[in-house]
C-alpha cells in the first residue's frame, strides 16, 4: 500500500491537478487546496505528513507575507508539522528566510517532479522521526513523572532528620558539590532528587549513574561518550552521561567503589568540568551540578590509600550524613504507616494499622537494610495478611531467620529456590551486608540482587 498523506495548498489550479496526477503514484493521499483560509479546518480534521504551501497567494504579490503567515498557522496548529514552501523561481532569500521560520524545504517552480518527489520523501522521513523523537520525549517525561512521584516524599520528624532537611534548604539552591553519605537504603538518591527538584536546575536533567553497576571498561565511554569506531562494539557516536546532564545534576552513586585508575579519570572531568568522548580529541564543556553517594567509609579509605585525598576533597563542599533507620526509631512507625498506606491501595486490601505489639517489634528490630528494608516488609506483611490489621507474625525479620550451615544444604533435598536463598544470604553476611559487593561475587547486576532479596525476604 502506498503510504503517506499529503495536502497542496496553492491558488493556482493547474498546478495542483498536475501534482496530484503525478503525486497520486507514489503516495497514499493527496489532498488539494486553492483557500489558504481553510487550513485550520484541514488540519482539525486530517493528520498530514507533509504540507506543500505556496508563498504568494494574492497575484502580483510576491512578497511571501502570505506564505510565512500560513507557515506560522500550521506550526501553532502542529508544532511538528513538516511544511515545504512552494517559491518562485529566484527567490531564494526567501527560502532561506522561510527555513529559519520553522518550514523544512523548498521546491522552486516550475518544479521537476523527480525533484518534488525526492524532496517529499525526505520529509515525509523527517517527519517520522519528528514523531519518534516527540514519542521518546514524552516517554521520558512520563518515567519521570514516576520517578520522581516514587522519589517525592521525604518522611520523617526525628531531630537528625529535620537536620537534613535543614541542610537541603540550605544548600539546594547554591551549586555546591554535595556527598551523602548513609548506609544501604537510607534514602541517598532520595535526597540527591531533593535537592535537584529545589535547585535552579530543576527544570534540566537529573541523572543518575550507579558506579557498582559499571564495568572497568566501560567507565569512560558510559560517562563521557565515545565516537563510532572508537572501539568494536562503538557502532554510533554516543553522549556520556557527563554531556547528558548538561545544565543539571549528576549524581554518582557507589562512588566509593570506584577503583584508583578510575578515580583519576573523574577526577580530572570533575575539576575541568570538560570531557572528552573516548576516541575523539575535541573538548566537550559541561555544566553540572555534581552530588554523590556512598555507603563506603570513604575517610578510612583515604587513611588506607583507597580513596584518592584530592577526589574526595573536590566531592565534599557540602557533606550529608544520613542516620541508619534504628538511630531514628521515631520515624519507623511514620515510616511503616506511610508504606502501609500505600500497599493496602496497591493490593486492595482492608489494612488500615498496626497491633500495637507489631509497632514494637518494628522499632526493635535492627533494619540492616533501613527504609528499603521496612518498605519491603511492609509489602509482604500486606500481601500475606488474612487480618485487617497487621501482627508481629506477618513479618518475617532477618535475625529471626538462623543463617544455615554450609554442610546444611543437602542436594537432594534441596530444590534450586532454596539453593540460591541460601547462596545469597552467605555471600551478604560475608560482605557485611554489602550490596554491590555481594551482586559482584554472585554475578548479579544490584536491582537484580534487590529482586531477590525480596522474592526471598531476606
Ligand atoms: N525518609 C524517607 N522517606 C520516604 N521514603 C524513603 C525515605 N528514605 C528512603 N526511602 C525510600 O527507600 C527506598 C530506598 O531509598 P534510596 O534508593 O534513596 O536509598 P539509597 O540510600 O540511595 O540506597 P542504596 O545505597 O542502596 O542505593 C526508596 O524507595 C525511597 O523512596
Amino acid at each position: 500500500m502506498k503510504q503517506g498523506k499529503i495536502l497542496i495548498i496553492d491558488d493556482n489550479e493547474d498546478l495542483l491537478k498536475a501534482a496530484r496526477i503525478y503525486l497520486k503514484r507514489h503516495f497514499g493521499q493527496i489532498d488539494l487546496e486553492k483557500d489558504p483560509t481553510l487550513i485550520p479546518d484541514l488540519l482539525q480534521n486530517d493528520a498530514y505528513d507533509v504540507i506543500l504551501l505556496d508563498m504568494n497567494f494574492t497575484q502580483d504579490v510576491n512578497s511571501g507575507q502570505e506564505g510565512f503567515h500560513w507557515l506560522d498557522k500550521i506550526l501553532e496548529i502542529d508544532p511538528s508539522a513538516v511544511v515545504v514552501l512552494i517559491t518562485a523561481f529566484g527567490s531564494v532569500d526567501m527560502a532561506v528566510k522561510a527555513i529559519k521560520a520553522g518550514a523544512s524545504d523548498f521546491v522552486m517552480k516550475p518544479w521537476e517532479n523527480e525533484k518534488l518527489l525526492a524532496t517529499l520523501l525526505s520529509s515525509i522521513r523527517l517527519r517520522s522521526s519528528k514523531e519518534e523523537l516527540k514519542l521518546m520525549k514524552d516517554r521520558e517525561d512520563t518515567l519521570t513523572q514516576d520517578l520522581d512521584h516514587k522519589f517525592k516524599e521525604i518522611i520523617g520528624q526525628s531531630g537528625s532528620m529535620i537536620q537534613v532537611f535543614d541542610t537541603i534548604d540550605r544548600v539546594a539552591s547554591t551549586d555546591a558539590n554535595v556527598l551523602v553519605l548513609g548506609e544501604n537504603g537510607t534514602g541517598k538518591e532520595l535526597i540527591a532528587r531533593s535537592i535537584h527538584r529545589n535547585s535552579k536546575r530543576a527544570e534540566k536533567p537529573f541523572i543518575s549513574v550507579d558506579l557498582g553497576a559499571i564495568s572497568e571498561n566501560l567507565f569512560e565511554s558510559e560517562l563521557f561518550g565515545h565516537v563510532r569506531g572508537s572501539f568494536t562494539d562503538a557502532k554510533t557516536d554516543r553522549a556520556g552521561r557527563f554531556e547528558i546532564a548538561n545544565g543539571g545534576t549528576l549524581f554518582l552513586d557507589e562512588i566509593g567503589n570506584l577503583s584508583l585508575p578510575l578515580q583519576a579519570k573523574l577526577l580530572t572531568a570533575v575539576q575541568n568540568r570538560k570531557v572528552n568522548r573516548v576516541g575523539s580529541n575535541k573538548t566537550i564543556d559541561v555544566d553540572i551540578r555534581l552530588i554523590c553517594a556512598t555507603n563506603m567509609p570513604l575517610y578510612e579509605m583515604v587513611q588506607k590509600g583507597e580513596f584518592r585525598q584530592d577526589l574526595l576533597y573536590r566531592i565534599n563542599t557540602i557533606e550529608l550524613k544520613l542516620p541508619a533507620l534504628r538511630e531514628r526509631i521515631e520515624d519507623i512507625p511514620l515510616l511503616a504507616e506511610h508504606y502501609l498506606k500505600d500497599y493496602a491501595k496497591k493490593y486492595n486490601k482492608d489494612i488500615y494499622k498496626f497491633s500495637e505489639a507489631t509497632l514494637k517489634r518494628l522499632e526493635k528490630y535492627s533494619w540492616p537494610g533501613n527504609v528499603r528494608e521496612l518498605q519491603h516488609a511492609v509489602e509482604r506483611a500486606v500481601i500475606m495478611s488474612r487480618d485487617n490489621i497487621l501482627q508481629p507474625e506477618d513479618f518475617f525479620f532477618n535475625n529471626n531467620q538462623p543463617v544455615r550451615d554450609k554442610d546444611d544444604i543437602n542436594l537432594e533435598q534441596f530444590n534450586l529456590e532454596d539453593v540460591e536463598r541460601i547462596l545469597i544470604r552467605k555471600v551478604l553476611a560475608k560482605h557485611n551486608g554489602n550490596i554491590t559487593h555481594a551482586a559482584q561475587e554472585l554475578g548479579l547486576t544490584r536491582s537484580s540482587l534487590y529482586r531477590r532479596l525480596e522474592k526471598y525476604g531476606l
